[in-house]
């Protein structure tokens, strides 16, 4: 489901929810009243001439339940339109910067018109349909009344009296306005009826990894790490991305996990953090199994650096404080993980320096900025486990020069483990694994020197360090 269909349904749609709901509720009592008391005034007049206006209402019930059914579908379709225009929105605004340097613009343009004709045509539908349905309701009920009142005083040659027929006249206008009300709430509902669906379908998602029970809470964790014969695939019948993998990473310890590109590094990762369940084999975090251990919990001890670096709207000390459970932002930790991740300097020079606005996703900042910052809030988060996924991509040399001095530091009290194609890293690391294809094997140093740069740095740059190690 798209990231934009998700915030409709929960905005735009809710509110449509909110609008169906009370007009039904703001109707109903009304219109009943209305109803009884118009009624019982008619039957007073002539019961049986009611009798034979509320033979009528059989007939409009019919009307109301069939154009309200096909008001629903054209709310459903027009609600589709809607979120699919959304979710395309949602997609391309951020990534402007792609769309204009592969000149993009003219077919976005022509994808937004396609998709914002398609939502005027059935949105336009909704409102047709909308005006359409009180004047079929009438046009029936005035038809219908008229046949049978004809009927009857054809059949029974009876005359009326004219005060009392102007009286029943007056009655039957205020009961057919109730009538005509309740059918308008009938049809606003029948209206939100595909938004309530969809936003139900939102709330009977059951994320498939969830807590157990019976799970743990861990006050600190070692970081001792062991994949047991892990296998997960994405999608079923697909060969696994991780196959029977086995890995024991001891409390401490710095590994780098190098392998092609696609070859399931980050994958690896997911699973540690639990947002993947494995088909077989377990992971255990200090000999208790990770399903058993509360997931907030689990990722309290873990700090994850992700290759691409995600900032929220706000300021610089809010993002590295974001992890902080109670939402309290201790400056002194702040700029000390800031300076661990040699984010300080630039971050000093900023006019508001910490309380300074990222943008959106960080857009005010630059890919090596984003990512000082992604890499000072795992330090901020202090836990026992740091992953770097691609951490230091986007830094030049002498960044990474610093931030490794740091991370050496880090090393030796916490478990690290490193995924990267830059040899500066990797060679940071006590072991180096390779996964490729979904199986993981140790290499040695001199092994995965001799891969060429396959999948780390240039052949030309390895030779290099292959001097200096
Ligand atoms: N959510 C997903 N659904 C389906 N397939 C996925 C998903 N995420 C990743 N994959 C697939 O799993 C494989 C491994 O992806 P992963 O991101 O773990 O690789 P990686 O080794 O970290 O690659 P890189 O070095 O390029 O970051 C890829 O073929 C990828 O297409």
């Amino acid at each position: 489901m798209a990231a934009g269909d998700i915030a409709h349904r929960i905005t735009d749609e809710a509110d449509d929810v909110a609008d169906a709901v009370y007009s039904v509720l703001n109707t109903i009592v009304p219109t009943s009243l209305q109803l009884i008391a118009m009624g019982t005034q008619m039957v007073a007049i002539d019961p049986q001439l009611s009798l034979v206006a509320a033979m009528v209402i059989p007939c409009m019930s019919i009307v109301i339940a069939k154009l309200g059914e096909r008001l629903r579908q054209i709310s459903k379709e027009a609600r589709l339109s809607l979120a699919m225009l959304a979710a395309y929105l949602n997609d391309v605004l951020p990534s402007m910067l792609t769309v204009k340097v592969n000149n993009g613009e003219h077919k976005e343009m022509l994808r937004f018109h396609e998709l914002a004709f398609v939502d005027l045509k059935n949105n336009l539908g909704k409102k047709k349909m909308k005006a359409l349905i009180p004047q079929a309701v009438r046009t029936t009920y005035i038809a219908g009344l008229v046949v049978l009142c004809a009927g009857s005083v054809a059949v029974s040659g009876t005359t009326f009296d004219p005060e009392g027929f102007l009286s029943f006249l007056t009655a039957l206008a205020l009961f057919v306005e109730p009538i005509q009300d309740f059918g308008k709430a009938y049809n606003e509902y029948k209206q939100g009826e595909p938004a309530l669906e969809r936003i139900f379908d939102l709330t009977r998602f059951i994320p498939e990894v969830r807590d157990k029970p019976s799970a743990v809470h861990l006050n600190s964790v070692k970081g001792d790490i062991k994949f047991h014969d892990v296998t997960f695939r994405y999608v079923a019948g697909m060969p696994p991305t991780v196959d029977g993998v086995n890995l024991h990473i001891r409390a401490g310890e710095t590994i780098a996990i190098v392998g092609p590109s696609g070859g399931g590094k980050t994958t690896l990762a997911k699973l540690l953090l639990r947002l993947y369940h494995p088909q077989s084999g377990y992971i255990a975090l200090d000999n208790h199994d990770i399903q058993d251990i509360q997931l907030q919990c689990l990722r309290t001890h873990i700090a994850f650096v992700s290759q691409d670096p995600m900032l929220f709207s706000g300021t610089i000390a809010k993002n590295i404080a974001y992890g902080d459970p109670v939402g309290d932002i201790n400056m002194r930790k702040v700029e000390n993980a800031a300076k661990i991740a040699n984010a300080d300097e630039f971050i000093k020079i900023l006019p508001e320096g910490y309380d300074s606005y990222v943008g959106q996703r960080g857009s005010s900042l630059s890919g090596g900025q984003k990512q000082r910052l992604s890499i000072a809030r795992a330090i901020y988060q202090n836990s026992s486990i740091l992953v770097l996924d691609e951490a230091t991509s986007a830094l030049d040399s002498r960044s990474e020069l610093l931030l490794k001095e740091a991370l050496m530091n880090l090393m030796a009290s916490h478990t690290v483990v490193i995924i990267a194609h830059r040899l500066e890293m990797i060679l940071m690391a006590d072991r180096i694994v390779l996964l490729e294809g979904g199986k993981l094997r140790e290499v040695t140093r001199s092994a995965f020197l001799s891969l060429d740069g396959r999948f780390g740095s240039p052949p030309d740059v390895l030779s290099r360090e292959l001097g200096e190690a």
